[in-house]
């Protein structure tokens, strides 16, 4: 039997007297490539902001690894693995590629400020694990020669590569890819497609992808959930779901085309 990795019960997010997120519960399997498609304000989103922990839950749970992380805080979800990046990219400003990259260590930095000013050895060998990291990880995103750029001055598909390389060296065992195909040219979302099957088959980081690009949705995710009104309306294979007569009159038929 597959070893699930996240399970939402009866999630429930209200605004107000909106309810975002309505009694959704599904199932995420360890390593599995999960789709989440719906049309705009399905709860798709909120449901990500309430499993990273940057909205409360109003009511269910959210269990991770068999532990209940309900009430956890954004800090304290990124701490047991879950990586997340978010519609609109969240780089720091003013910053470079690299600066941004080493933010996402500072959960392991176990030196202190002595350390640091004195640059003893053992922060000397942590830096160059981490740098050798970091490059790695860049070169594998093809964005090792924007190392030193200063992040507002890229191209929007470089800046959310970049975003998505900053999830990735936090070492998650999830992470929730929001609209990651969103302002890239056809052959930069080509190329993101390759590097989500990397993420989840090499890096074997359980994944789920909120994306509004069908084509992309479609070629790789094992199994698809249709949300609206923030709830399920379908769920299954590719195949199944673009069959399915709610979705298609839901969502796909509407304006999106497979
Ligand atoms: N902070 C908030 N305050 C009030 N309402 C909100 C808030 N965030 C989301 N909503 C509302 O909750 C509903 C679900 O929004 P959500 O962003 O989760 O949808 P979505 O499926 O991600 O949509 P999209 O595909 O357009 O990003 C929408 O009606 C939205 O307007």
């Amino acid at each position: 039997m597959s070893e699930e990795i996240l399970k939402l019960v009866k999630l429930t997010k209200k605004f107000g007297g909106l309810t975002a997120v309505k009694d959704f519960s599904m199932t995420l399997n360890k390593g599995e490539l999960l789709g989440l498609i719906g049309p705009n304000g399905a709860g798709k989103t909120t449901t990500f902001n309430l499993i990273s922990g940057n909205l409360a839950v109003s009511s269910g749970n959210i269990i991770y690894q068999n532990n209940d992380i309900t009430d956890l805080r954004p800090d304290q979800v990124a701490d047991i693995g879950i990586a997340r990046t978010f519609q609109n990219i969240r780089l720091m400003s003013g910053m470079t590629v690299l600066e941004n990259m080493q933010l996402a260590f500072h959960i392991w930095n176990d030196y202190n400020i002595l350390d640091t000013i004195f640059r003893t050895k053992k922060f000397k060998i942590k830096e160059k694990k981490y740098l050798e990291e970091i490059n790695k990880t860049l070169k594998h995103f093809n964005i090792l020669d924007y190392k030193n750029d200063k992040v507002d001055d890229l191209p929007p598909g470089i800046q959310r590569k970049a975003d998505i390389t900053r999830a990735i060296l936090l070492k998650p065992d999830l992470i929730l890819l929001d609209e990651p195909t969103a302002g890239m040219n056809p052959s930069e979302t080509d190329e993101l497609v390759e590097i989500i099957k990397w993420i989840n088959k090499d890096l074997k980081i359980s994944t789920i992808l909120v994306e509004h690009d069908m084509r992309v949705i479609m070629n790789i995710c094992s199994r698809i959930i249709v949300m609206e009104n923030g709830d399920i309306i379908a769920e299954g294979s590719p195949e199944n779901v673009q069959a399915d007569k709610k979705v298609i009159e839901a969502y796909l038929g509407k304006s999106y085309q497979v």
